[in-house]
């Protein structure tokens, strides 16, 4: 692969010193008459606009392009074209937007929004092609992204011959890139079939004399191609992108959603040779990942955007709302003491389990990454077969690697909002504190829970402060979130924490009472017992 030229970076509109993204500041007032007052330090995010249509079975069209940017990390704002009924197996209906409707459409988006580039997707009449073109002379954008959408993936005509001459003649002129696929770019050219890479060539070479600063002709229906290659010019030079052919006939939205990636890395700034890498790894990953799912009984299914529909199948018995009842007795592992018992991380688990635990929580602090993750797997597998929630202690990495239920963060780990931000909305955060500023920056935080202690001396962790009986019992009472208290807890005197009577108190975390014994099921089911008696 070439070494994209400084040349090459200046010819991109994108890369010019104006297109630098910079936080604004905006100041507002809700006096009349009173000067500007800074409210807050407001970031700008990347903006596309797509034109394009709407698509019911949403693999294509304008729903494949909000998800893509979506999925890209990118706003999207939307200006629809023509509404199409269609689904897996073909398009039934088309119902083209009127062009007058389709213009105020567009000046209401940028006449107000900052928007950085601009990209289209069906344009089903010469008309509507006259009124983007009129707005484009209009409002200034960084870029304009064509992908030329003539004929559905089905074969369904989607934009017929009428457009092609406002196509070549004005609107590809005015574009930074357009995306012709094989049947599109011998439509534009007026060409008999293009079939082979060399005709990909030659067809990048023609279209590029029409205007646009580049082209990238679409190689997904080459024949008898095991790659999916397509093919890129600049003007000077012919790039082969290449990827894996995925094995699937979930294709629906390629080509959509491979110009909106592609409108979406431009809009981040990058370059135009880049961003189409970007995008193509991103389209060639989100097939890959799609491949065996079924969404409709056709030929052509839409595929997952966002990489993440499977893990919900995936996962039946996962809770999805945390229940603080959960925290009654919540076992933490400890890798020392089950190599001082001679039993696997996963035989401790299972044992806590069938004794009552209703919580489990790894903390391994001196096992090697892949063997956690290994343990956290199959331990996951435990107590979801018994529709216990499974916490990972700081490695946030491998909770989100196998999926478990939380994390459970300490003081000097990772900030709670951070770790939500990366977990997202749905998993457990737990958070040790200490004082009831800890449990209200907890609370502000979104964490669901906080462990509380050590409530007794412990030799489970060094140099762990004890708050005591009444130190959590300050806690609890100034905390808006369950507690579970932990430090030196065991069968005598788990009785005596629960009698505290905080309602918000839910329960006992325990290490050594049920790790550091010979049979952890029978102490678990013991402890269980205790605390169920406490608790009534
Ligand atoms: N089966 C596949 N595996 C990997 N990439 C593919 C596959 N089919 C299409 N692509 C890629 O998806 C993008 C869209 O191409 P294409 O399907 O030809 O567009 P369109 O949807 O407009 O017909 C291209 O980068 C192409 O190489
Ligand atoms: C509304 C609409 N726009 C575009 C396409 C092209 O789909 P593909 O990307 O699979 O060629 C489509 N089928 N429907």
């Amino acid at each position: 692969m070439s070494v994209v030229s400084a040349e090459f970076l200046s010819s991109c509109s994108l890369f010019s010193p104006s297109f630098q993204k910079q936080p604004r500041v905006f100041r507002r007032s809700n006096r009349r008459n009173s000067p500007p007052v800074l409210v807050a330090e407001m970031v700008r995010v990347p903006h596309v606009l797509t034109v394009a249509g709407s698509d019911s079975s949403a693999g294509a069209g304008i729903q494949a392009d909000l998800k893509a940017c979506a999925a890209r990390g990118v706003y999207c704002s939307t200006v629809i074209t023509a509404v199409t009924a269609q689904n897996t197996v073909g398009v039934q209906g088309v119902h083209a937007v009127p062009e007058d409707f389709v213009g105020e459409q567009l000046k209401s988006v940028l006449s107000d929004m900052p928007v950085d580039v601009v990209k289209t997707g069906m344009l089903p009449s010469e008309a509507i092609v006259q009124v983007l073109l009129q707005t484009l002379d209009e409002f200034h954008c960084q870029a304009l992204v064509v992908d030329p959408v003539m004929v559905s993936t089905s074969g369904d005509v989607l934009a017929g011959p009428s457009i092609l001459s406002s196509f070549r003649e004005k609107l590809l002129p005015k574009a930074d890139l357009v995306t012709p696929n094989l049947k599109e770019a011998s439509a534009l050219l007026g060409c008999p079939q293009i079939q082979t890479l060399a005709d990909m060539r030659s067809a990048a070479k023609l279209i590029y004399n029409m205007g646009p600063q580049h082209v990238l002709i679409k190689g997904g229906d080459l024949p008898a191609s095991s790659d999916a290659v397509d093919i890129f010019y600049d003007g000077e030079t012919f790039y082969e992108l290449c990827s894996s052919r995925i094995k699937t006939s979930n294709t629906h939205g390629t080509g959509c959603t491979l110009a909106s990636s592609i409108a979406a890395e431009l809009a981040k700034g990058f370059p135009m040779l880049p961003a189409i890498k970007v995008a193509k790894r991103y389209v060639e990953t989100a097939l890959d990942y799609s491949k065996d799912i079924v969404f409709g009984n056709g030929p052509q299914g839409p595929f997952d955007h966002v990489i993440k529909l499977k893990n919900n199948i995936s996962s039946p018995s996962r809770k999805l709302v945390f229940n603080p009842d959960d925290l009654l007795l919540y076992a933490v592992t400890d890798s020392g003491m089950n190599r001082k018992w001679n039993r696997s991380i996963t035989d401790a688990v299972k044992g806590a389990i069938e004794g009552g635990a209703t919580i489990i929580q790894l903390r391994e602090k001196d096992t090697d990454t892949r063997d956690f993750l290994q343990s956290a797997k199959s331990c996951l597998e435990l107590c979801r077969s018994h529709g216990v929630p499974l916490i990972i202690n700081d490695r946030i990495d491998v909770a989100l690697a196998c999926d478990a239920d939380g994390v459970h963060v300490g003081q000097s780990d990772m900030p709670v909002s951070v770790v939500r931000a990366l977990v997202g909305t749905e998993k457990i955060i737990g958070v040790s504190c200490k004082t009831p500023e800890q449990a209200e920056k907890a609370w502000m935080d979104s964490a669901d829970y906080i462990g509380c202690g050590g409530v007794y001396p412990t030799n489970t962790k060094a140099n762990n402060i004890t708050v005591g009986l009444d130190g959590l019992k300050k806690v609890c009472l100034n905390s808006k979130l369950p507690v579970v208290a932990i430090g030196g807890i065991g069968i005598s005197n788990a009785h005596s924490v629960i009698e505290i009577g905080v309602p918000n108190l839910k329960g006992v975390a325990v290490v050594s009472a049920l790790f550091d014994t010979e049979c952890v099921l029978t102490e678990a089911r013991k402890l269980h017992a205790v605390l169920s008696d406490a608790a009534k």
